[in-house]
């Protein structure tokens, strides 16, 4: 046995050294391209000035860039080396089903009684390296030739006969994992047996302790997935999946591959859209690891709008309102009737206008002020682009009023006398105070604010908000201020914008940059993301100011998005192509029809593409079975996606005890040896129950703290819980000095993130939060990649075992 094990080692040392020598090779390479780069600079400097001056910038370039490169490969890239693929002899000229790769089957005698030659071999990295003799030394993963790294199945080889993950850090290898796709064959590499070591790299990847960041998976990205990366940009790709399916990750590669394959076309920018800025910054690494950025910007949905962020939470009775798609009939109401609003000081806008032209007063009463208006606000314009119609209608008045038209009978000369009767009055400071005052520049904030108003509000939602919901609108806006400077919420920025088209800032024209590094002939195959920094950082923020369509949308967690969101988003988009990820039992929006509508008025008639991920990556089948049994309620018939893996830890089910202050432990029924010994609680002083009456906030707070304290040493990294909203402040006071490994979080704001472990607090206060909340509970029991912990308090009705009703069979 033990003389097995040290032959395993052997073959496994040995092939690491293989690897070794490949890697020394490929950092050779890079640092003999910045000797050429850096003589060429020489040299151009000896001479003064050699070719044209872009000439020379494009050498500076080169040398600065591949200097950059090298420090980055030696210090960011974990593995920039990472796979490796033996092939069999292919059939020439074939294309692979979508263009992906050439040649995807072996030639006919590629394979003789069973044996086979490996005729190529192929190295695989986040970036390119091409030999001296443009021979590839490592091929980037998004090259086509490298698609059957991540498309070959045992099922479906192709010329694959053997798949390596390479594990380095560094200039150092660290080891190598294969899995074998022809198991059936007798190989040989250069006339010795394929040697095969480990036994697969997607396990091993996914039994790694979380961090609060996301980890690329691009060293074993599934089949499945690798179809929706590559997709063709063309129109909408809609990917849909359950929980842990790999959705967000799916949406940030595919990001990264749009730019590789066409970075002129995506120069216009790449916007992913993620519902919470918890998400953005968990996921925000990934790109760059990819050795990308430049062009993609990560926003929140509520970070949508220039200078406005969201921080604020709307109730869901609040925010159902806000999001409906009828919010746009009293917005358009309300940026009209914004113009009667008093003035900033207080004062009223003014009902009538006195003018004097050619030594005669002239008065316009409130009658015809308004008659005017009316007319001016008929159509859908923009309000404040209306501003000059109003001015010209308001001296047109004027001008008849003032008879002077029938002193002039010749047209000409009554032209000049009208051209002078404006010219007389519109200098005039007390026409150009009238005119602020009565057609004032109004901005959505203000509006907004306006809108806080009761009876104002009552009037412009009349007949498309009921009584109730306009009341629950105006108590919520307050919040904003007078001015509307006070705090946001997602909600309010959708609205926000929806103003800002109603009123009409006009936006700058957009200016469509080539890329640098499309100039710079033979360089994209040596430039990394620090390389791109600076640029990234100009672009971005321009982009962000310009408000711009971008080139392609991603949405990620699409479900989620609400009418009036769709709204928003779409507008970025206009000419985009998208890739939408979501999964509708994850949905926290109450109404997923009238979500439905808007979503198809944002994408337009585009031809849509859909794939459906299949595989559940995140939980253990353990953990997955609980979840599903949620997903039954929240939406019969579903089915839930397939657990890759299991781990024997089953979930804990934990009751938090208000009469004794105790922790009642429970574990599942069926699982033996799970039971841990009862733990004492100390805060017997329970604090004031909250509303509802589930479980004083003493006795769930002292369980929470326990059950997060058992967590932590049962897993290496992360540990998640995951309370009501509205017990988010409590929660975070249980957690806190537990260290910066545990995270307390409201259900909405676990979205699309995950933990080693996690405690989620009563599953009924979860539920009954919101008309989606057993969707939600579906979410918050969804983010564990190791233990799961289910504590429950009265309101959940927990059952002799600690399990809650909602999670019995
Ligand atoms: N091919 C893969 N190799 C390794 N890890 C993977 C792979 N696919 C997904 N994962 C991991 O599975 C986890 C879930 O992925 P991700 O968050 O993208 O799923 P999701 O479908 O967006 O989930 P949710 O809908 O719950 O937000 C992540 O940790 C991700 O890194």
């Amino acid at each position: 046995m033990a003389a097995q094990e040290a032959a395993v080692d052997s073959v496994r040392d040995r092939e690491i050294g293989v690897e070794q020598d490949h890697l020394d090779q490929v950092y050779r390479r890079l640092e003999e391209k910045i000797h050429e780069a850096e003589f060429l600079m020489d040299d151009a400097a000896r001479r003064g000035h050699v070719g044209t001056p872009g000439a020379l910038a494009e050498r500076d370039a080169q040398v600065f860039r591949a200097g950059v490169h090298l420090n980055r490969l030696n210090s960011e890239f974990e593995d920039f080396l990472f796979g490796r693929i033996d092939l069999l002899l292919g059939k020439d000229g074939e294309l692979g089903p979508d263009g992906a790769y050439t040649s995807v089957e072996p030639a006919d005698d590629a394979v003789r009684d069973g044996r086979a030659e490996i005729a190529e071999t192929l190295h695989i990295g986040r970036l390119g390296v091409l030999d001296a003799d443009y021979s590839p030394l490592v091929i980037d993963w998004r090259a086509p030739a490298a698609a059957p790294f991540y498309r070959s199945t045992p099922k479906d080889p192709g010329r694959v006969v053997r798949r390596r993950v390479i594990r380095s850090k560094g200039r150092r290898v660290l080891g190598v994992e294969d899995d074998l796709m022809r198991p059936e064959l007798t190989a040989s590499l250069g006339g010795a047996e394929l040697p095969v070591v480990g036994d697969g790299a997607l396990m091993a990847a996914l039994g790694r302790a979380r961090s609060h960041a996301m980890r690329d998976i691009v060293s074993s990205i599934q089949a499945e997935q690798d179809l929706v990366i590559r997709a063709p940009a063309a129109s909408v790709t809609e990917v849909g999946g359950g929980p842990g399916t790999g959705k967000t990750a799916v949406a940030l590669h595919r990001a990264a591959y749009l730019l590789y394959q066409d970075r002129r076309r995506y120069a216009g920018g790449i916007l992913v859209v993620s519902p919470t800025p918890l998400l953005v910054a968990y996921t925000e690494g990934v790109l760059p690891s990819l050795g990308e950025e430049g062009q993609v910007a990560i926003r929140a949905v509520g970070s949508l709008v220039d200078g406005a962020e969201a921080g604020a939470y709307d109730e869901p009775a609040v925010a159902r309102v806000k999001g409906s798609s009828r919010m746009v009939k009293v917005l358009r109401k309300a940026a009209r009737g914004a113009l009667e609003l008093p003035a900033a000081d207080g004062a009223a806008a003014p009902d009538r206008l006195r003018a004097v032209a050619f030594g005669e007063r002239v008065e316009l009463d409130a009658a015809e002020l308004q008659r005017i208006r009316q007319a001016v606000l008929g159509g859908t314009a923009p309000v404040n682009l209306l501003r000059p119609r109003a001015r010209r209608l308001v001296l047109d008045a004027l001008w008849a009023r003032s008879g002077a038209r029938r002193r002039y009978p010749d047209d000409e000369l009554a032209a000049e006398a009208r051209q002078a009767f404006d010219e007389d009055i519109a200098t005039e400071p007390y026409f150009t105070e009238f005119l602020d005052a009565w057609w004032p520049e109004l901005t959505p904030r203000r509006v907004l604010a306006a809108m806080a108003d009761e009876r104002r509000l009552g009037r412009w939602s009349r007949r498309v908000l009921q009584p109730r919901e306009a009341r629950l609108l105006a108590r919520s806006l307050r919040r904003t201020g007078a001015e509307g400077r006070g705090p946001l919420s997602v909600h309010d920025v959708a609205l926000l914008d929806e103003l800002h088209v109603l009123l009409g800032a006009p936006a700058r024209p957009r200016k469509r940059e080539a890329d640098p590094l499309d100039q710079l002939t033979g360089l994209e195959e040596l430039t990394t993301y620090a390389d791109r920094m600076p640029m990234r950082r100009s672009r971005v923020e321009r982009l962000e100011e310009e408000r711009i369509d971008y080139a392609h949308v991603i949405v990620d967690e699409a479900q989620d998005l609400t009418p009036m969101q769709w709204r928003l988003v779409g507008r970025r988009g206009r000419h985009a192509t998208w890739t939408v990820v979501g999964d509708p039992a994850q949905s926290s929006w109450s109404d997923p029809e009238e979500a439905a509508a808007a979503r198809d008025e944002a994408l337009g008639t585009r031809p849509r593409r859909r794939f459906t991920l299949t595989v559940n990556y995140r939980n253990p089948a353990e953990i997955a079975e609980v979840a599903a049994k949620v997903l039954a309620l929240a939406m019969p018939g579903m089915e839930s996606p397939e657990a890759v893996r299991s781990t024997g830890n089953h979930p804990r089910f934990a009751v938090a005890n208000q009469s004794h202050g105790a922790v009642a432990n429970q574990s599942h029924g069926a699982v033996a040896n799970q039971s841990h010994g009862a733990v004492a609680n100390q805060s017997h002083g329970a604090v004031a129950d909250r509303s509802h009456g589930a479980v004083s906030g003493g006795d769930l707070g002292a369980a929470v703290r326990e059950e997060a304290r058992r967590l932590l040493e049962e897993v290496d990294g992360t540990v998640g819980v995951v309370v009501a909203m509205d017990r988010r402040e409590e929660a975070r006071q249980w957690t806190a000095g537990l260290g910066d490994r545990v995270v307390a979080l409201g259900s909405l704001e676990a979205k699309g993130l995950e933990y080693d472990a996690t405690v989620v607090v009563s599953p009924a206060e979860i539920a009954d939060e919101s008309p989606a909340g057993l969707r939600v509970l579906y979410v918050a029991l969804t983010r564990a990649t190791q233990r799961l912990t289910v504590l429950s308090g009265e309101r959940d009705m927990p059952d002799g075992d600690g399990v809650p009703d909602l999670l019995r069979d």
